[in-house]
């Protein structure tokens, strides 16, 4: 679970290293944002009270009226569900299919004034039959009923893609990291290793990126590699790159110069969720430099949110446009501008986009108070993502393949001479969170749903 473990900082004014006193691998909360703070930024406040889970014995009471249907739970707690909302959730093979799990029945079909004329409730859940020519029966487990209440709301199950691992650092004295062959291995079946490759993803999870070790340093076999992984995401720059000093791309990224820490594809309507590096080669001597660097997005913006609530707050609401334009050909710019720091409808921080270079022009809309709110409290995440404590500076080499949470870990290099090639891929964040999930559930590894098959999809 969540623990609030935030750092003690020692210093308000930001001029030297922070002493942050947190530990690596503490698993904290990431920010909490919602739309109506303005001052401050509830961390970690939990909705209600702490969930009590249900005793085998505990019967909740269950009422129907023409229009709702309330439910009185055993620990003293009640919740009341639009009949149409229940109904529209049936999970009969009437309603929703079985194999492919989508809903059968349409809007059009739910009567206006459908509601239930039977409620039974037993241990297994509410069973309802219903105000329909065909008495049409639904039943609702009574997790699903606990964790889709909305009026009110219950404390929500967090499941583990909540618990994030922040780090600062000193991840550098123990960085996640998996061998090339425990994922080329193949199982017994003959099959790839999907242990294997989702404790490699259970780990860019938790830590937001994973070292890869003992990679043959080519193209070929790094791209069989990731292919086993998840899927390659074309883009302008193609689907699996190598690219060197050379300005084949108009992008900063084929030069021999530094990059300050950033998130790659801000200019995407959805940024890559990974960004994977395998350095190939870079002959040093008589190279020099070439070195990377990795932040925690998420551990400096819970800093931030400590330090500066108020900064947090502009960075989570004013939307910042984002522009790829230098190479011919290539004018991208999202159609919906998004704000550095987004939340989901929990207020968890889930996605960074931080990229000062390809930053577009700032304003459209905003006050000119805004203007000057947002350039202080970027500077203060730009100061915090910069200082000592946060920066893993780590020398790649080739053979190590590193695979980034691009929505959470900023990367970046220090400049370099000689010559230097890389290769990589992006892959899309709704793709390796899908494999993630399926070797999940196929492997069970981490705590199962804790609805069955039909009751926890779509959430
Ligand atoms: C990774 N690869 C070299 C192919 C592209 C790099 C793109 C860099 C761009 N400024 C961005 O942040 O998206
Ligand atoms: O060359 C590197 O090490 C990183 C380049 C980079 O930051 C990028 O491709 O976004």
């Amino acid at each position: 679970m969540l623990r609030q473990a935030l750092p003690q900082i020692t210093r308000r004014v930001l001029r030297q290293p922070i002493t942050a006193t947190i530990q690596p691998y503490r698993t904290i909360s990431t920010s909490r944002y919602s739309s109506t703070d303005t001052e401050t930024i509830s961390t970690n406040s939990r909705v209600g009270k702490p969930d009590i889970p249900l005793r085998a014995g505990n019967i909740p009471t269950v009422t129907s009226d023409e229009n709702k249907t309330s439910i009185a739970w055993p620990d003293g707690r009640a919740t009341t569900f639009d009949n149409y909302f229940l109904f529209d959730h049936c999970r009969c093979s009437k309603c929703f299919h079985g194999q492919t799990k989508q809903r059968l029945k349409t809007l059009s079909e739910i009567p206006d004034d459908i509601h239930p004329i039977a409620v039974e409730v037993d241990k297994t859940g509410v069973h309802l039959t219903w105000s329909t020519s065909d008495a049409h029966k639904s039943s609702f487990p009574l997790e699903f009923l606990r964790r889709s209440a909305y009026d009110p709301p219950l404390a929500s199950y967090r499941d583990d893609k909540e618990s994030r691992i922040l780090w600062n650092s000193k991840i550098s004295q123990s960085p996640p990291t998996i061998r090339y062959d425990e994922i080329m291995n193949t199982e017994k079946n003959g099959q790839t290793s999907g242990r294997a490759i989702l404790r490699l993803l259970n780990r860019v999870h938790d830590f937001g990126f994973c070292f890869v070790q003992d990679v043959p340093a080519t193209g070929e076999q790094t791209k069989e590699l990731i292919e086993k992984v998840a899927p390659i995401r074309n883009t302008h720059y193609g689907g699996f790159w190598q690219f060197t000093a050379d300005l084949s791309h108009g992008d900063l990224a084929y030069s021999n110069e530094g990059l300050p820490a950033h998130t790659d594809t801000t200019y995407f309507s959805d940024p890559a969720g990974l960004q994977i590096f395998h350095m190939l080669s870079h002959p040093s001597p008589p190279g020099t430099g070439g070195t990377t660097l990795l932040v925690d997005g998420f551990y400096t913006a819970s800093l931030l949110s400590t330090l500066y609530p108020t900064s947090y707050s502009l960075l989570s609401r004013l939307i910042v446009p984002a522009h790829a334009s230098g190479t011919e050909g290539t004018m991208l710019r999202p159609p919906l501008s998004q704000p550095a720091l987004r939340h989901d409808e929990k207020g968890q921080l889930i996605q960074l986009r931080w990229n000062n270079e390809d930053r577009g022009v700032l304003g459209q809309g905003w006050t000119p108070d805004e203007v000057k709110g947002w350039y202080q409290a970027a500077r203060r995440y730009d100061e915090l993502n910069r200082s000592e404590d946060a920066e893993y500076w780590v020398q790649l080499q080739p053979g190590t393949m590193l695979v980034i949470d691009n929505w959470r870990v900023m990367h970046g290099r220090s400049a370099f001479t000689g010559s230097r090639t890389m290769c990589g891929a992006y892959v899309g964040a709704d793709d390796w969170l899908s494999r993630r999930a399926a070797l999940t559930k196929q492997y069970e590894i981490r705590k199962k749903s804790i609805l069955d098959d039909d009751w926890s999809l779509g959430w």
